[in-house]
């Protein structure tokens, strides 16, 4: 199996940089999807680490009585209903399942995915969802993204032995599925079945509740700019590691929170340009 290093110089290819003559409307908007009463926190940080990320506009989807939550802690962020399922057209991408609970009213959020053609993001609980009602793949008939950690991966795809088998069948349902997986650990495996990356950022720092709902919050940015999925996944594992890694020159891994994280994918960003010019 050939896995290439996820690193600088793979990424400097991926990265486009922003036109200065851009608007909010060349940046894309994201849908995130996210959230419920005691899980608001996953929304909160998929909504920041997305809107750090570059998008152009992002709107979250939850339940109403949280809305002021959101208002408060991210301005920037607009909020939605349920129904907005039923009209995707103003959107570029979704991200769904942080926090969303594996419930049946969670569910139909999945199921009305279907006729969507919209990039998706699947994490978390949409995840648990997919491996818990049995959700037929053969629904998903737009590119997408799966984002599990081991525990995740194997609920969808079976149990494993070890992470390299992990490895293989990523490979095997990657190109099954037609879509790219991200297997996410101390070195997170990305794969589209084609091509394989490990990557070369992040620290155990990561290692705490929050973290891949950054990540997801992210990829999603990345694909309602216009990344493939690969290109995004890429571009979200490698800065969210580099974004951890930066946070220790004034944190430790133990004291490292994923908001600190977050604050520093800036610097992520700037690493990246100062490498590019
Ligand atoms: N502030 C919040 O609102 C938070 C909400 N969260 C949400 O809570 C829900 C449950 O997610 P969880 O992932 O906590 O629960 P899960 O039960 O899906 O998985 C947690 C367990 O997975 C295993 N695991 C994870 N990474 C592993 C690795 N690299 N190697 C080996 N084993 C590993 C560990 O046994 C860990 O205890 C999700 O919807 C998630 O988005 C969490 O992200 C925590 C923070
Ligand atoms: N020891 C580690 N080294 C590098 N990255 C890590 C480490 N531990 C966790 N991570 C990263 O942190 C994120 C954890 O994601 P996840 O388990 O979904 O967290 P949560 O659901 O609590 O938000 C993943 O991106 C993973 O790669
Ligand atoms: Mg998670």
């Amino acid at each position: 199996m050939e896995v290439i290093k996820l690193d600088l110089n793979c990424i400097k290819n991926t990265y486009k940089k922003r036109p200065c003559d851009s608007h909010k409307g060349t940046h894309g908007h994201a849908l995130l999807i996210a959230g419920s009463s005691d899980k608001m926190g996953a929304a909160i940080i998929a909504a920041k680490a997305c809107l750090r990320s570059g998008v152009g506009l992002l709107t979250v989807a939850f339940s109403p009585e949280n809305k002021s939550v959101l208002f408060h802690s991210i301005p920037e962020a607009m909020y939605a209903n349920s129904c907005v399922m039923n009209d995707l057209s103003s959107f570029n991408a979704i991200g769904i399942g942080p926090g969303i609970g594996v419930d049946e009213i969670s569910l139909q959020y999945i199921y009305e995915l279907y006729e969507n053609k919209l990039p998706v993001i699947f994490d978390a609980d949409a995840l648990n969802l997919i491996a818990k009602y049995k959700v037929d793949w053969k629904n998903f008939n737009f590119p997408f993204v799966l984002t599990p950690h081991p525990k995740e991966f194997d609920r969808l795809f079976g149990e494993h032995d070890s992470e390299s088998d992990r490895r293989i069948t990523a490979i095997q349902k990657s190109k099954e599925l037609n879509c790219v997986i991200v297997l996410k650990g101390h070195k997170t495996f990305i794969t589209n079945g084609i091509q394989n990356f490990e990557n070369t950022t992040g620290n155990s720092g990561l290692a705490k509740g929050g973290s891949g709902d950054a990540l997801t919050g992210m990829i999603t940015s990345f694909l309602a700019q216009g990344y493939t999925t690969l290109e995004a996944a890429k571009l979200g594992v490698y800065l969210h590691g580099l974004a951890a890694d930066i946070t220790l020159q004034r944190q430790s891994e133990e004291s490292m929170l994923i908001t600190d994280v977050i604050e520093n994918i800036g610097l992520a960003f700037k690493h990246l340009h100062s490498e590019i010019q």
